[in-house]
């Protein structure tokens, strides 16, 4: 079984590897970084290791990779063979990759499924509609005939690596990867791990506006503190205070939401502040941080909690406010989005930039309770 893999970086080797190969598929990984595809190629193996006490190491065998800004054709070749094709290379690479996942599909006449593991509500169904832009009109209905886009919640902190060995991935020993059942298209991949699930909906959005979330606030407030890691910044009790309360806010909506069971989410975020905490683990802030403007947008981690929480439980969400604030206030000149950011705020002010970046209506009292936020951040700190 041959699996092709967008995106040979931190999830991609960490975890969508390490299953894939103990699950008995080859990979070709796919990626633009040629120093990680020619070792990938040179050594045909890497290691995972668990940041724990135990330090557990997996071989990653059976695999190659294209570097696909040299050798597309390869790309397409690859995917026309492949038995799954999945990815996680970031939401606004998506539609880069879209093209040749077009033309692979395009060659192909068994069927196949293209799962996009990135940290979004409806990944996969991003991808699909790009790749169907990028394909004849004539041909769209008998690709989709014969390709499923099913949507994907992925759960494991893998952090940006600094070990020697630069295959190496050091990775969290909690794992969670759901995948919506229903989309699939012909016979069900069959991959160890999976938690196969009729609707992604709700896996997604606990993920995202839990672990996300509260990984956002971590990496924002942190910021703040100068904290440089995830791990130091709660170590700080106001922000591990102010980390529950949000996580108290996003867990109010989505138990009224979705029905879970009140103590068991308590449990969820427990443990995911847990996971946080692992000091086995050295995240950096501008990791988790990365990509304001992304984080920023109406349908993720920040915004669209906090618009749920307005419409279900009738109230406007503080804590979410004050994230949303803070993500306004993160001012790391290495990131080109929190550039962007800093830069909207400089010419046109707090106002303009919560305009223009969340999409939020003036007239919503969410938006002045993230402007009075943003200027207690200012004039307190958090
Ligand atoms: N790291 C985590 O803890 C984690 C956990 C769950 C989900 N995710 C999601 O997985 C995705 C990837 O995150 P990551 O942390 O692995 O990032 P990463 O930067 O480590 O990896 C992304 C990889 O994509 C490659 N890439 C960029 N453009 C490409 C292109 N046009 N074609 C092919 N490859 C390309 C990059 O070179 C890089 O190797 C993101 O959507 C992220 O939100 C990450
Ligand atoms: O990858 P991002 O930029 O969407 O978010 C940063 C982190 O919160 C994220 O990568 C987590 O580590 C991951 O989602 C854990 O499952």
């Amino acid at each position: 079984m041959l699996a092709v893999h967008f995106g040979a970086g931190n999830i991609g080797r960490g975890f969508i590897g390490s299953l894939l190969y103990q699950s008995g598929y080859e990979t070709c990984f796919v990626d633009v970084n040629s120093e990680i595809v020619d070792l990938i190629n040179e050594k045909g193996e890497y290691r995972v290791v668990l940041a724990d006490e135990s330090h557990e190491e997996l071989v990653v065998k059976n695999v190659r990779a294209v570097n696909s800004a040299a050798n597309p054709e390869q790309v397409i070749e690859a995917i026309v063979q492949a038995d799954l094709v999945t990815a996680a290379v970031g939401p606004n690479i998506l539609p880069h990759i879209a093209g040749l996942v077009a033309e692979g599909l395009r060659k192909r006449t068994k069927p196949v499924n293209v799962i996009a593991c990135e940290n979004m509500v409806g990944g996969s169904t991003l991808l699909k509609e790009k790749v169907m832009e990028k394909t004849p009109e004539a041909e769209r209905e008998a690709i989709l005939a014969r390709t499923g886009f099913p949507d994907a919640a992925v759960d494991r902190i893998v952090p940006n690596q600094s070990n020697e060995d630069k295959l190496m991935v050091v990775v969290e020993p909690f794992y969670e990867w759901a995948v919506e059942e229903t989309k699939i298209v012909g016979e069900k991949p069959a991959v160890e791990g999976i938690t196969w699930v009729p609707d992604l909906k709700p896996y997604i959005e606990r993920k995202l506006f839990t672990v996300n979330t509260g990984h956002a606030v971590a990496a924002y407030f942190g910021w703040q503190a100068g904290a440089k890691t995830i791990d130091e910044a709660l170590q700080n009790d106001t922000i591990k205070q102010a980390l529950e309360a949000t996580l108290k806010e996003t867990g109010r909506f989505l138990v009224e939401k979705y029905r879970f069971d009140a103590a068991e989410h308590d449990q969820y975020i427990a443990k995911i502040i847990g996971r946080f905490a692992n000091p086995h683990i050295t995240d950096d802030i501008p990791r988790v941080g990365r990509a304001p403007i992304r984080k920023l947008g109406g349908d993720d981690r920040l915004v669209s909690p906090a618009k749920q929480y307005e419409q279900l439980i009738g109230e406007t969400p503080a804590y979410l406010a004050k994230s949303i604030a803070a993500a306004l206030l993160y001012d790391y000149a290495q990131d080109p989005e929190a550039v962007e950011v800093q830069g909207e705020i400089g010419q046109n002010g707090v106002e303009s930039a919560i305009k223009k970046f969340t999409q939020l209506n003036e007239a919503n009292p969410l938006f002045a309770e993230i402007v009075k936020q943003y200027e207690l951040i200012q004039e307190n700190g958090i």
